[in-house]
């Protein structure tokens, strides 16, 4: 049964399978649930003490529609969530009476992005394999989404991966991570340009139908709807863990590409008692200027020591933008036409009031950044990264006196960005022992302008996809 629709309303409904393995709806849109599943309170309260994997199967169920059953999700969340370091899989670390930051980088690749990453690359593995279907995966990445892809989909015998990445504005253990893998599957190209660059090549391909169609086109960017469920489930383990549904609880989220705010958003649809979601963004600001303005204006992207949240572009914003209308797919068809036309629109007053409703906003900029990061080494002894700062001074700014909990994401490891670490606060966090010799390792990159027609080509002549195809 078809369940999923087009924020923009031109493209067919699809079930769960195949909006995971579609990506971009074909009218350019992104696909969103028909209804909200909603879960009780008991439901939720039962989450408390309960292995994270089996959250997670409780939560994802209701979008799956029983197109894999129980048994099989359940299997490949534990092999997923097995592949964390930490136990709790996301840990929650209390740092004043009421402000906590939800540790999500115990991954493979010491970011956020393991947590739906881990789970996806199972999913769509699992369904490729039940179709006897081959895949061509091309991801846009600020840093982090490009090294979770690569671990997890390197050597899987159905997909072809190819990751763009902005040229010399990630940092180097971002790159090696996507640069130094021995998978022939994988393909990395450092594109001269920004990240929106590399996103606008991604969704460029979807629209480009014929192409699509010929590698069988995929994403695993925050497009897919798969990502976000999974990163949904967090939000339930980490409100539970301090007390809902009894108890309301607020987030504070480094925020890009709007996914992970966005997930928060549909935690608070199903059943979820957040009072407010904080969006913090750095000087990359559209976000927190459109929340005041009510203009959403794209200016020049500047680069930040948070290299992830380096983005004008916030694809999800779509999403939100689709709900707070009451699912106006002709509005939203109208506004992101102006976006790709001039670079703004103007919300509509009741759109910008439903969004101002649940949704705060605040940046921060390098210098806030840097001494959140000298406070939370002295007065915590905590190494905390760039991204995971911008929301700490954030909600410092913010919160004079909070009267619920305010979970801040923790959405990376500080050892990725060690320079902008040891310049802030003198110490240099170091790698995991498990990723010894990440950085002396060779790397393989290609070097390409941002030519939608010439990565196509690329893409063309590395996908299997395309010889399988002209073999038969
Ligand atoms: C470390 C880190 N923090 C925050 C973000 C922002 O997340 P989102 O793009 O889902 O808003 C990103 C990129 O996605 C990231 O890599
Ligand atoms: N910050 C992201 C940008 C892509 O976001 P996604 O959630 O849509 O994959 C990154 O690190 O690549």
């Amino acid at each position: 049964m078809p369940h999923y629709i087009s924020t923009r309303g031109e493209a067919p409904k699809l079930g769960f399978c195949d909006v995971m393995l579609t990506g971009l709806a074909r009218d350019g849109g992104l696909y969103v649930p028909e209804t909200w599943p909603q879960l009780s309170a008991d439901t939720i309260a039962s989450f408390f003490g309960r292995p994270y994997w089996e959250v997670a199967v409780e939560v994802i169920r209701p979008f799956v529609h029983g197109e894999i059953s129980d048994a099989e999700l359940g299997a490949m969340a534990n092999e997923a969530y097995a592949s964390f370091r930490h136990p709790a899989v996301v840990p929650l670390n209390q740092v004043s009476p009421s402000q906590f930051t939800l540790e999500l980088f115990h991954g493979p690749t010491l970011a956020f992005k393991d947590v739906a990453m881990q789970l996806l690359a199972r999913l769509m593995d699992h369904v490729l394999a039940k179709r006897q279907q081959r895949i061509t995966i091309v991801v846009a990445t600020s840093g982090d989404t490009g090294g979770a892809a690569v671990e997890a989909f390197a050597g899987r015998g159905n997909v072809d991966l190819v990751v763009l990445f902005p040229d010399g504005r990630i940092s180097d253990v971002q790159r090696r991570m996507m640069t130094t893998t021995a998978a022939s599957n994988v393909h990395a190209l450092a594109l001269q340009g920004t990240f929106d660059d590399c996103q606008a090549i991604v969704k460029g391909m979807f629209n480009h139908h014929a192409f699509r169609d010929e590698v069988a086109l995929a994403g695993v960017n925050s497009i897919n709807w798969a990502r976000i469920i999974a990163q949904v489930v967090y939000y339930f383990t980490s409100a539970v863990a301090l007390g809902a549904p009894q108890r309301e609880v607020d987030f504070t989220v480094p925020t890009g590409n709007f996914g992970d705010i966005f997930a928060g958003y549909v935690a608070k649809r199903m059943g979820l008692p957040v009072r407010r979601l904080r969006i913090a963004s750095n000087v990359n600001d559209i976000l927190a200027r459109t929340l005041s303005t009510g203009i959403h204006e794209v200016r020049e992207v500047h680069a930040t020591t948070s290299p992830s949240m380096d983005i004008q572009i916030s694809s999800n914003f779509e999403r939100l933008l689709f709900e707070a209308s009451g699912r106006d797919a002709s509005l939203v068809r109208g506004l992101m036409a102006s976006l790709k036309q001039s670079g703004r629109y103007v919300l509509p007053d009741a759109v910008l009031a439903a969004i101002r409703s649940e949704f705060d906003a605040g940046r921060a900029d390098e210098e806030e950044t840097a001494a959140a990061i000298r406070t939370a080494w002295r007065e915590a002894g905590e190494l905390v990264d760039p991204h995971t700062a911008v929301a700490l001074a954030v909600s410092d700014h913010e919160l004079a006196e909070p009267t619920v909990p305010n979970v801040v994401l923790s959405t990376a490891h500080a050892a990725k960005f060690p320079d902008a670490v040891e310049a802030a606060c003198g110490v240099r966090p170091g790698l995991p022992s498990w990723l010894d010799g990440l950085m002396t390792k060779p790397e393989q990159i290609k070097t390409m302008a941002c030519d939608q027609a010439a990565i196509e080509s690329y893409v063309l002549a590395v996908s299997r996809v395309v010889k399988q195809g002209a073999a038969q």
